[in-house]
């Protein structure tokens, strides 16, 4: 089943699908049922109900938001252990396009423009292959007895980088230039945010009562947390500083298609990648910082505000009454948020590690 998003992007999702890569799936022999999203949720409550045995792959052409559709209206079924194993795949239609950019990458092959880079998904959905894919459980809570939970499989972000991706909304018809645009404003307007960060270092992980015990709840038992109104435990690191210019948390490699901000990550290593800028950083070296990435280089740039490291866990409590968090890319609700990484739980249609691209032969 391929997914449309009309709107996505500049609005020619369908075009581009057709243009580029629907007669790769006919050469490639590759049946497939289009689908165009009507609105909102449209393919969230598609996938809840849809018959997934009829299905050898849910696709979706758009950015990364119809996906985080698509996995939570398969967690959110009953059968979602056997739901998710269904194989997804990415087209980029969208102006970030972060999950199309990483499995680019995973590939081996060279960062590329946007119609090369659809290009490029269309031919690994042609080939086939798949490859497990991490999800983190995601817990909102302003209601700590009754946190919501969602699945994201990219990112969750507070501070400059969410702010960044919701006020370049506006700029969304210059495609991917649209985050270089936001971050040049909000750099004008460089804040801090306050807030209390917590981790589970990687080889700390242990587990804890499992949290999804309830029933309300389908998924995986989130084994390395405990409820939001109670402290973190004993083995996780709490971070000293409050003041903080960004937190990123990532799973996979690419924020958006020019953004390498997770060099390490791969695409099911069971890691989160944490990445958090302390207050004090200059205009200048931050611009550094955001420049690197594009060549995922910020890592090594010695800033002496920034720091990463590889957790399994994390809580963030926001002292501010507003702002904005957001999971892989799209706004969820303002307040304490924490997550756990499931490893490996989800299908994707994307070449394993280790893959590298055959060179192009001559057809005879
Ligand atoms: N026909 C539709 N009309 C309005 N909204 C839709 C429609 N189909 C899907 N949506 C919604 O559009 C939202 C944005 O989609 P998505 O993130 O995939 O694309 P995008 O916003 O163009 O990508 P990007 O954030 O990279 O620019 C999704 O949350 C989805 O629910």
């Amino acid at each position: 089943m391929l997914l449309v998003n009309p709107h996505s992007g500049k609005g020619q999702a369908l075009s581009l699908f057709t243009g580029h890569v629907q007669h790769m799936l006919n050469e490639a022999g590759v049946p497939h049922t289009l689908v165009i999203t009507e609105r909102q949720n449209h393919a969230r409550e598609l996938v809840r109900e849809a018959d997934l045995s009829q299905w050898g792959a849910l696709v979706i052409m758009s950015g990364d938001g119809l996906l985080f559709e698509v996995v939570n209206g398969l967690m959110e079924r009953e059968d979602w252990e056997e739901a998710i194993q269904t194989p997804l795949g990415i087209l980029p239609g969208g102006s970030g396009n972060a999950l199309a950019a990483s499995i680019h990458h995973y590939s081996g092959a060279q960062p590329v423009s946007s119609e090369e880079l659809l290009v490029s998904c269309g031919f690994l959905l042609c080939k086939g292959l798949v490859s497990r894919m991490d999800l983190a459980s995601v817990h909102l809570g302003s209601s700590p007895s009754n946190p919501t939970r969602l699945f994201s499989f990219l990112s969750l972000a507070w501070g400059f980088v969410a702010d960044v991706d919701v006020e370049s909304e506006k700029y969304r018809h210059v495609g991917a230039a649209r985050f270089t645009m936001g971050t040049l404003v909000r750099l004008a307007s460089l804040r801090v945010y306050k807030g209390r960060l917590a981790y589970l270092p990687v080889d700390e992980a242990k587990n804890w009562e499992p949290m999804s015990a309830n029933a309300t709840l389908t998924g995986p038992p989130d084994s390395l947390l405990v409820p939001l109104d109670q402290p973190v435990p004993s083995d996780w690191v709490v971070v000293p500083e409050e003041d903080f210019v960004l937190m990123l948390a990532m799973y996979q490699s690419h924020l958006a298609k020019d953004l390498y901000a997770a060099p390490n990550s791969t695409l099911d290593d069971g890691l989160i990648h944490l990445i958090y800028v302390r207050a004090g950083i200059s205009r200048t070296a931050l611009l550094r910082l955001f420049l690197a990435m594009e060549k995922g280089t910020h890592l090594a740039n010695n800033c002496p505000h920034l720091v990463y490291t590889r957790v399994r866990a994390l809580r963030l409590e926001p002292y501010s009454p507003k702002g904005v968090i957001t999971v892989d890319g799209e706004v969820v609700e303002y307040g304490p948020v924490q997550a756990q990484v499931h490893g490996g739980i989800a299908t994707l249609v994307a070449p394993p590690a280790g893959y590298r691209p055959q060179s192009p032969r001559r057809l005879p």
